[in-house]
């Protein structure tokens, strides 16, 4: 009988019916051949699913056990997949994708300075970042990232096209002591970008909104220290390019006498709200500095590779107890936004800079691109795995293709051999964004389009013949 008085009457009429075929109501149902779930409680499940109620997970099971006590409008039951926790990109700029292929090996200041900024002076406007922001949305839905950092211009725009794809974004408008698209310098910049993080603070959960200096080389101490001041006056996250290159180093040592990280740790500047892109060449006492302060590190091994910046001492950091996460860095240095690539290239080139096999495991590598990064980035009591209580930020991988057959180990195959399109199902907060690789929220023909069109004009204009 159901003449009940509460909620929780309800539930205990179904948990004492052994027969009942799902009666307590959920969203959504999701399953998958194993769950890799990142929780040492219950690290892989086979046969497995997760119960999803208001955006978030609220059990976390063997699928039958699921199926027998819940009843969900919808259920993903995963034959042949890979359930875990969505992909966290800790670090791009992403509408930078407009300018994928358009400057190639070169290093990164002579990339920077002599062609990135100047095409971002000319091109970056509302359209630009709106259309550069559906094409990275896109792209990263398609390969499994359900989170991601975006350091670059016109936040709000970001924001809306991030708000209307259903992704979870920290958005943080950079601000550089050089002229930028729209700004004179640092104090126009850095006034808009604070604006901007008094405007969106709390405003939608699954954007939150971040300051972001450019770098210890672009940005005077004066500014960073306004930055840092800013950030915990407002409560938000901070993000950096730190310590990228070898020329950084020499020209931090030069001005400042101290190198990159000693350099912001004499400003007061670390702490755990802070975390940094990069890192490439931080010396011994500054790992043992920045795992003091309890600052988060994005690894971009692509981007590190592609601009000759160099092999960042992962392993070194790991070992010090540094929240380490990956990122891509943006297309321009990737030249795309996939992290299986910057998954895989984490496994393989710390085995080989260290000709140690056991540097950087297999696990160590998946938990960098989801627990890993959702510690870096101050959010792990919101997602990085499947559990009960966190958000519902989950994918299914297809393990039919042939490079993934036959399978042992769920973890080996997610590393070292599955890529962006074995992604099928992508979902956040609940909400399913991606179901048998067809995008749900954005229009791939239109974006593909626009994004042809731009990249025309860029082109016509800086290559007239
Ligand atoms: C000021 S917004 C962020 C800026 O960082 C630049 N940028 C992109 N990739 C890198 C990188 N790897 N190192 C330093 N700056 C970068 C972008 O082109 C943009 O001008
Ligand atoms: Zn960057």
């Amino acid at each position: 009988m159901f003449f009940v008085f509460s909620s929780q009457i309800v539930i205990a009429w179904s948990n004492s019916n052994s027969d009942a075929q799902g009666t307590r109501s959920v969203e959504l149902i999701v399953g998958g051949d194993f769950v890799v779930t990142m929780n040492d409680a219950q690290p892989v499940i086979k046969n497995g699913a997760v119960a999803i109620k208001d955006g978030k997970i609220i059990a976390v099971d063997k699928k039958d056990q699921i199926l027998a006590s819940y009843k969900a409008d919808r259920t993903l039951p995963g034959e042949g997949m890979v359930l875990m926790p969505g992909l966290v990109n800790g670090h791009s700029h992403s509408a930078m994708v407009l300018f994928r292929g358009l400057a190639d090996d070169l290093a990164l200041e002579d990339w920077l300075l002599n062609y990135i900024f100047p095409a971002e002076a000319k091109f970056v406007d509302e359209n630009f970042i709106r259309i550069g922001e559906q094409l990275a949305c896109w792209e990263m839905i398609r390969g499994g990232t359900t989170t991601f950092v975006d350091m670059y211009f016109k936040p709000d725009v970001a924001s809306e096209v991030v708000d209307e794809c259903g992704l979870r974004a920290i958005i943080a408008p950079s601000s550089i002591d050089f002229p930028s698209p729209n700004f004179q310098g640092w104090d126009d910049a850095f006034a808009a970008a604070v604006d901007f993080v008094k405007r969106w603070k709390g405003k939608n959960p699954r954007i939150i909104p971040a300051i972001a200096p450019h770098a210890p080389y672009t940005v005077s101490p004066e500014h960073l220290t306004q930055a840092i001041e800013a950030a915990r006056q407002y409560d938000v996250p901070l993000t950096i390019h730190l310590a990228e290159t070898k020329t950084e180093v020499e020209d931090v040592q030069q001005r400042y006498n101290a190198t990159p990280v000693q350099h912001l740790e004499n400003l007061g500047f670390l702490e755990p709200r802070v975390f940094a892109a990069h890192v490439v060449w931080p010396n011994e006492s500054e790992i043992a500095l920045m795992a003091k302060r309890g600052i988060g590190v994005i690894h971009n091994p692509d981007s590190n590779l592609k601009l000759a910046s160099g092999f960042a001492p992962i392993p070194a950091m790991l070992k010090a107890g540094i929240k380490v996460g990956l990122g891509t860095d943006g297309a321009s240095s990737n030249n795309d936004l996939d992290m299986w690539e910057a998954i895989r290239l984490t496994a393989f080139i710390h085995k080989g800079t260290t000709l140690d096999p056991t540097a950087v495991p297999a696990k160590t590598v998946l938990r960098m691109a989801t627990l890993g990064g959702a510690e870096a980035l101050g959010l792990a009591d919101k997602i990085g795995a499947i559990k009960v209580g966190l958000q519902a930020d989950l994918i299914q991988v297809q393990l039919s293709e042939p490079h993934l057959t036959p399978i042992y180990d769920a973890i080996s195959h997610l590393v070292y051999t599955a890529d962006a399109q074995d992604v099928d199902t992508v979902i956040v907060d609940g909400k399913v964004l991606m179901h048998k690789r067809e995008m749900l929220t954005l229009n791939p023909d239109r974006i593909r389009l626009e994004a042809t069109s731009i990249a025309e004009r860029i082109d016509a204009e800086l290559r007239p013949n």
